[in-house]
Protein backbone atom coordinates (compact mmCIF):
# COMPACT_ATOMS: atom_id res chain seq x y z
CA UNK A 1 0.00 0.00 0.00
CA UNK A 2 1.50 3.57 -1.08
CA UNK A 3 0.57 5.47 1.80
CA UNK A 4 -3.44 4.95 0.36
CA UNK A 5 -4.66 5.93 4.24
CA UNK A 6 -2.59 9.10 4.54
CA UNK A 7 -3.88 10.34 1.47
CA UNK A 8 -7.42 9.81 2.21
CA UNK A 9 -7.02 11.56 5.41
CA UNK A 10 -5.22 14.56 3.99
CA UNK A 11 -7.23 14.79 1.12
CA UNK A 12 -10.52 14.21 2.11
CA UNK A 13 -12.14 12.71 -1.33
CA UNK A 14 -15.53 13.48 -1.44
CA UNK A 15 -17.70 10.20 -2.27
CA UNK A 16 -21.40 10.61 -3.34
CA UNK A 17 -23.24 7.28 -2.59
CA UNK A 18 -26.31 6.69 -3.53
CA UNK A 19 -27.94 5.03 -0.77
CA UNK A 20 -30.47 2.73 0.81
CA UNK A 21 -32.53 4.03 3.65
CA UNK A 22 -31.72 1.40 6.01
CA UNK A 23 -27.68 2.34 5.92
CA UNK A 24 -26.92 6.38 5.14
CA UNK A 25 -25.65 6.74 8.53
CA UNK A 26 -23.08 4.01 9.17
CA UNK A 27 -21.93 4.56 5.21
CA UNK A 28 -21.49 8.27 6.34
CA UNK A 29 -19.88 7.77 9.70
CA UNK A 30 -17.60 5.28 7.96
CA UNK A 31 -16.14 7.14 5.52
CA UNK A 32 -16.05 10.38 7.53
CA UNK A 33 -14.26 8.56 10.37
CA UNK A 34 -11.84 7.08 8.29
CA UNK A 35 -11.34 10.97 6.73
CA UNK A 36 -13.22 10.91 2.99
CA UNK A 37 -15.67 13.18 2.71
CA UNK A 38 -19.28 12.09 2.56
CA UNK A 39 -22.08 13.06 0.52
CA UNK A 40 -25.76 11.56 -0.30
CA UNK A 41 -28.63 12.82 -2.63
CA UNK A 42 -31.61 11.97 -4.34
CA UNK A 43 -32.22 14.10 -6.89
CA UNK A 44 -31.61 13.39 -10.29
CA UNK A 45 -32.00 17.17 -10.85
CA UNK A 46 -28.04 17.87 -9.14
CA UNK A 47 -26.82 14.39 -9.48
CA UNK A 48 -24.61 16.61 -12.18
CA UNK A 49 -22.82 19.01 -9.70
CA UNK A 50 -22.74 16.45 -7.62
CA UNK A 51 -20.96 14.41 -9.55
CA UNK A 52 -18.33 17.07 -10.37
CA UNK A 53 -17.96 17.98 -6.58
CA UNK A 54 -17.46 14.15 -5.88
CA UNK A 55 -14.43 12.50 -6.11
CA UNK A 56 -16.05 9.08 -6.56
CA UNK A 57 -19.53 7.83 -6.97
CA UNK A 58 -21.37 4.70 -4.83
CA UNK A 59 -24.16 3.10 -5.66
CA UNK A 60 -26.26 0.80 -3.48
CA UNK A 61 -29.54 -1.30 -4.88
CA UNK A 62 -30.28 -1.48 -1.18
CA UNK A 63 -33.94 -0.22 -1.28
CA UNK A 64 -34.33 0.61 -4.91
CA UNK A 65 -37.45 2.05 -6.30
CA UNK A 66 -38.06 3.51 -9.58
CA UNK A 67 -37.27 6.97 -9.09
CA UNK A 68 -34.08 6.07 -7.46
CA UNK A 69 -33.08 4.25 -10.34
CA UNK A 70 -33.30 8.06 -12.23
CA UNK A 71 -31.05 9.25 -9.46
CA UNK A 72 -28.64 6.45 -10.25
CA UNK A 73 -28.82 6.45 -14.27
CA UNK A 74 -27.57 11.06 -14.03
CA UNK A 75 -25.36 10.01 -11.62
CA UNK A 76 -23.93 7.22 -13.67
CA UNK A 77 -24.14 9.51 -16.73
CA UNK A 78 -22.14 12.54 -15.18
CA UNK A 79 -19.49 10.46 -13.27
CA UNK A 80 -18.96 9.28 -17.26
CA UNK A 81 -18.58 12.91 -18.37
CA UNK A 82 -16.37 13.51 -15.48
CA UNK A 83 -14.39 10.51 -15.62
CA UNK A 84 -15.12 10.18 -11.84
CA UNK A 85 -14.50 6.35 -10.39
CA UNK A 86 -17.75 4.51 -9.19
CA UNK A 87 -18.76 1.74 -7.33
CA UNK A 88 -21.71 -0.94 -7.24
CA UNK A 89 -23.51 -2.40 -4.03
CA UNK A 90 -25.81 -4.96 -5.86
CA UNK A 91 -27.69 -5.37 -2.72
CA UNK A 92 -29.80 -8.78 -3.25
CA UNK A 93 -29.84 -8.10 -6.57
CA UNK A 94 -30.95 -11.77 -7.35
CA UNK A 95 -33.94 -11.00 -4.41
CA UNK A 96 -36.68 -9.94 -6.58
CA UNK A 97 -37.16 -9.57 -10.87
CA UNK A 98 -37.25 -5.89 -10.09
CA UNK A 99 -34.02 -5.60 -8.51
CA UNK A 100 -32.25 -8.33 -11.51
CA UNK A 101 -33.83 -6.56 -14.35
CA UNK A 102 -32.82 -3.32 -12.95
CA UNK A 103 -29.24 -4.25 -12.17
CA UNK A 104 -29.01 -6.22 -15.68
CA UNK A 105 -30.22 -3.19 -17.35
CA UNK A 106 -27.99 -0.78 -15.45
CA UNK A 107 -24.80 -2.59 -16.03
CA UNK A 108 -25.62 -2.96 -19.66
CA UNK A 109 -25.94 0.49 -19.80
CA UNK A 110 -22.73 1.82 -17.56
CA UNK A 111 -19.03 -0.10 -17.09
CA UNK A 112 -18.63 0.07 -12.80
CA UNK A 113 -14.58 0.54 -11.73
CA UNK A 114 -15.32 -1.92 -9.21
CA UNK A 115 -18.71 -4.18 -7.78
CA UNK A 116 -19.10 -5.26 -4.43
CA UNK A 117 -20.93 -7.91 -3.15
CA UNK A 118 -21.58 -11.02 -1.13
CA UNK A 119 -21.39 -14.39 -2.50
CA UNK A 120 -24.98 -14.57 -3.34
CA UNK A 121 -24.77 -11.20 -5.27
CA UNK A 122 -21.84 -11.75 -7.09
CA UNK A 123 -22.85 -15.42 -8.44
CA UNK A 124 -26.22 -13.48 -9.33
CA UNK A 125 -24.30 -11.34 -11.64
CA UNK A 126 -22.14 -13.81 -12.61
CA UNK A 127 -25.11 -16.28 -13.53
CA UNK A 128 -24.05 -19.06 -11.30
CA UNK A 129 -26.41 -21.54 -9.27
CA UNK A 130 -26.58 -20.17 -5.75
CA UNK A 131 -29.18 -20.31 -2.82
CA UNK A 132 -28.73 -16.48 -1.52
CA UNK A 133 -30.80 -15.46 1.38
CA UNK A 134 -32.37 -11.69 1.28
CA UNK A 135 -29.55 -9.41 1.32
CA UNK A 136 -27.20 -11.45 2.98
CA UNK A 137 -24.93 -14.32 1.14
CA UNK A 138 -27.01 -18.06 1.71
CA UNK A 139 -25.38 -20.78 0.59
CA UNK A 140 -23.93 -22.61 -2.25
CA UNK A 141 -21.59 -24.78 -3.90
CA UNK A 142 -19.71 -22.84 -6.37
CA UNK A 143 -16.05 -22.37 -5.95
CA UNK A 144 -15.72 -18.52 -5.12
CA UNK A 145 -12.78 -17.65 -6.75
CA UNK A 146 -14.10 -18.76 -10.25
CA UNK A 147 -17.54 -17.26 -9.05
CA UNK A 148 -15.52 -13.98 -8.72
CA UNK A 149 -13.22 -14.30 -11.97
CA UNK A 150 -16.44 -15.18 -14.11
CA UNK A 151 -18.16 -11.52 -12.69
CA UNK A 152 -14.94 -9.50 -13.75
CA UNK A 153 -14.43 -11.46 -17.01
CA UNK A 154 -18.37 -10.28 -17.94
CA UNK A 155 -18.54 -6.77 -16.41
CA UNK A 156 -14.66 -5.55 -16.69
CA UNK A 157 -14.72 -4.61 -13.08
CA UNK A 158 -12.85 -4.99 -10.43
CA UNK A 159 -15.07 -7.34 -8.05
CA UNK A 160 -14.94 -7.61 -4.59
CA UNK A 161 -16.75 -10.81 -3.01
CA UNK A 162 -16.76 -10.32 0.21
CA UNK A 163 -17.34 -12.65 3.43
CA UNK A 164 -15.44 -14.55 5.69
CA UNK A 165 -12.70 -14.48 3.42
CA UNK A 166 -12.71 -11.44 1.03
CA UNK A 167 -11.95 -12.13 -3.01
CA UNK A 168 -10.48 -8.98 -5.09
CA UNK A 169 -10.03 -9.75 -8.76
CA UNK A 170 -9.99 -8.30 -11.95
CA UNK A 171 -10.35 -11.26 -13.73
CA UNK A 172 -6.78 -11.75 -13.64
CA UNK A 173 -5.13 -10.85 -10.60
CA UNK A 174 -6.91 -12.30 -7.62
CA UNK A 175 -6.11 -11.76 -3.72
CA UNK A 176 -7.68 -13.86 -0.97
CA UNK A 177 -8.04 -11.64 2.20
CA UNK A 178 -8.22 -13.62 5.11
CA UNK A 179 -9.02 -10.70 7.79
CA UNK A 180 -12.17 -9.41 9.75
CA UNK A 181 -14.40 -10.90 12.41
CA UNK A 182 -17.71 -12.48 12.38
CA UNK A 183 -18.43 -9.34 14.63
CA UNK A 184 -19.06 -7.66 10.81
CA UNK A 185 -22.37 -9.59 10.45
CA UNK A 186 -23.81 -8.49 13.64
CA UNK A 187 -23.98 -4.84 12.53
CA UNK A 188 -26.40 -4.42 9.29
CA UNK A 189 -24.51 -2.01 6.80
CA UNK A 190 -20.85 -3.31 6.73
CA UNK A 191 -21.33 -4.15 3.13
CA UNK A 192 -22.77 -1.04 2.18
CA UNK A 193 -19.92 1.18 4.38
CA UNK A 194 -16.89 -1.26 2.50
CA UNK A 195 -18.38 -0.52 -0.82
CA UNK A 196 -18.45 3.23 -0.35
CA UNK A 197 -15.32 2.85 1.58
CA UNK A 198 -14.04 1.32 -1.48
CA UNK A 199 -15.03 4.51 -3.61
CA UNK A 200 -12.09 6.37 -1.18
CA UNK A 201 -9.59 4.19 -2.10
CA UNK A 202 -10.47 4.32 -5.75
CA UNK A 203 -9.49 8.16 -5.54
CA UNK A 204 -5.87 6.86 -4.46
CA UNK A 205 -4.50 5.11 -6.64
CA UNK A 206 -5.37 4.32 -10.47
CA UNK A 207 -5.11 0.47 -10.25
CA UNK A 208 -8.73 0.00 -9.41
CA UNK A 209 -7.16 -3.77 -8.12
CA UNK A 210 -5.15 -2.39 -5.97
CA UNK A 211 -7.32 0.12 -4.38
CA UNK A 212 -10.03 -2.39 -3.48
CA UNK A 213 -7.18 -4.65 -1.84
CA UNK A 214 -6.15 -1.61 0.79
CA UNK A 215 -9.87 -0.81 1.26
CA UNK A 216 -10.78 -4.47 1.70
CA UNK A 217 -7.34 -4.42 4.20
CA UNK A 218 -8.35 -1.36 5.88
CA UNK A 219 -11.77 -2.14 6.88
CA UNK A 220 -11.55 -6.07 8.08
CA UNK A 221 -8.20 -5.35 10.21
CA UNK A 222 -9.90 -2.28 11.60
CA UNK A 223 -12.43 -4.40 12.39
CA UNK A 224 -10.61 -7.55 13.62
CA UNK A 225 -8.61 -5.22 15.67
CA UNK A 226 -11.42 -3.81 18.09
CA UNK A 227 -10.66 -5.21 21.55
CA UNK A 228 -14.24 -5.94 22.59
CA UNK A 229 -16.17 -8.26 19.66
CA UNK A 230 -19.42 -7.98 20.91
CA UNK A 231 -22.08 -6.24 19.20
CA UNK A 232 -22.64 -3.23 21.21
CA UNK A 233 -19.14 -2.46 21.87
CA UNK A 234 -17.58 -3.75 18.15
CA UNK A 235 -19.13 -0.86 16.24
CA UNK A 236 -17.90 2.19 18.23
CA UNK A 237 -14.98 0.55 18.16
CA UNK A 238 -14.56 -0.05 14.28
CA UNK A 239 -15.35 3.44 13.95
CA UNK A 240 -12.70 4.76 16.73
CA UNK A 241 -10.01 2.18 14.11
CA UNK A 242 -10.95 3.96 11.41
CA UNK A 243 -10.16 7.11 12.53
CA UNK A 244 -6.92 6.33 14.12
CA UNK A 245 -6.17 3.70 11.79
CA UNK A 246 -2.48 4.67 10.00
CA UNK A 247 -0.76 3.17 6.87
CA UNK A 248 1.71 1.88 9.70
CA UNK A 249 -0.73 0.47 12.00
CA UNK A 250 -2.07 -1.38 8.79
CA UNK A 251 0.87 -3.08 8.55
CA UNK A 252 1.24 -3.96 12.10
CA UNK A 253 -1.96 -5.55 12.25
CA UNK A 254 -1.54 -7.24 9.53
CA UNK A 255 1.47 -9.31 10.73
CA UNK A 256 -0.28 -9.89 14.58
CA UNK A 257 -3.49 -11.14 12.36
CA UNK A 258 -2.13 -12.68 9.34
CA UNK A 259 -3.60 -15.90 8.58
CA UNK A 260 -3.43 -18.07 5.48
CA UNK A 261 -6.22 -17.37 3.20
N1 LIG B 1 -17.56 -14.56 8.75
C1 LIG B 1 -16.86 -13.46 8.55
N2 LIG B 1 -15.61 -13.35 9.07
C2 LIG B 1 -14.91 -12.23 8.87
N3 LIG B 1 -15.34 -11.13 8.21
C3 LIG B 1 -16.57 -11.17 7.66
C4 LIG B 1 -17.38 -12.33 7.80
N4 LIG B 1 -18.52 -12.10 7.14
C5 LIG B 1 -18.43 -10.85 6.63
N5 LIG B 1 -17.25 -10.29 6.93
C6 LIG B 1 -16.82 -8.94 6.57
O1 LIG B 1 -17.97 -8.12 6.64
C7 LIG B 1 -17.93 -7.10 5.65
C8 LIG B 1 -19.24 -7.11 4.88
O2 LIG B 1 -19.26 -8.25 4.08
P1 LIG B 1 -20.56 -9.11 3.83
O3 LIG B 1 -21.16 -9.55 5.12
O4 LIG B 1 -20.17 -10.18 2.87
O5 LIG B 1 -21.48 -8.06 3.07
P2 LIG B 1 -23.05 -7.85 3.11
O6 LIG B 1 -23.31 -7.18 4.43
O7 LIG B 1 -23.32 -6.97 1.95
O8 LIG B 1 -23.68 -9.21 3.01
C9 LIG B 1 -16.69 -7.39 4.80
O9 LIG B 1 -15.66 -6.51 5.18
C10 LIG B 1 -16.31 -8.82 5.15
O10 LIG B 1 -14.92 -8.99 5.12
C1 LIG C 1 -31.63 -4.55 5.68
C2 LIG C 1 -31.59 -3.96 4.32
N1 LIG C 1 -32.68 -4.02 3.51
C3 LIG C 1 -32.48 -3.44 2.33
S1 LIG C 1 -30.95 -2.76 2.20
C4 LIG C 1 -30.51 -3.29 3.74
C5 LIG C 1 -29.18 -3.05 4.32
C6 LIG C 1 -28.13 -3.92 3.69
O1 LIG C 1 -26.89 -3.72 4.32
P1 LIG C 1 -25.64 -4.68 4.14
O2 LIG C 1 -25.71 -5.25 2.76
O3 LIG C 1 -24.46 -3.78 4.28
O4 LIG C 1 -25.73 -5.72 5.21
MG1 LIG D 1 -24.93 -6.00 1.29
Amino acid sequence: MQNAIATIKETNPIVLTVANNVTPADVANGLNALGASPMMSQTPEEADDMVNIAQAAAINLGTLNPHQRGEMEAVMEAAKKYHKPTVLDPVACGATMYRLRVVTELLHQYHFTAIRGNAGEIATLAGVDWQSHGIDAGEGNADLEKVARLAAEKLGSVIVLSGEVDIVTDGTRLARLPYGSPAFKTHVGTGDMLSSLIGAFLVTNDDAFDAAVDAVTTFTLCGQAVEDQRPGYWYPGLLNNLDAVTDEQLVTWQEAFGKEA
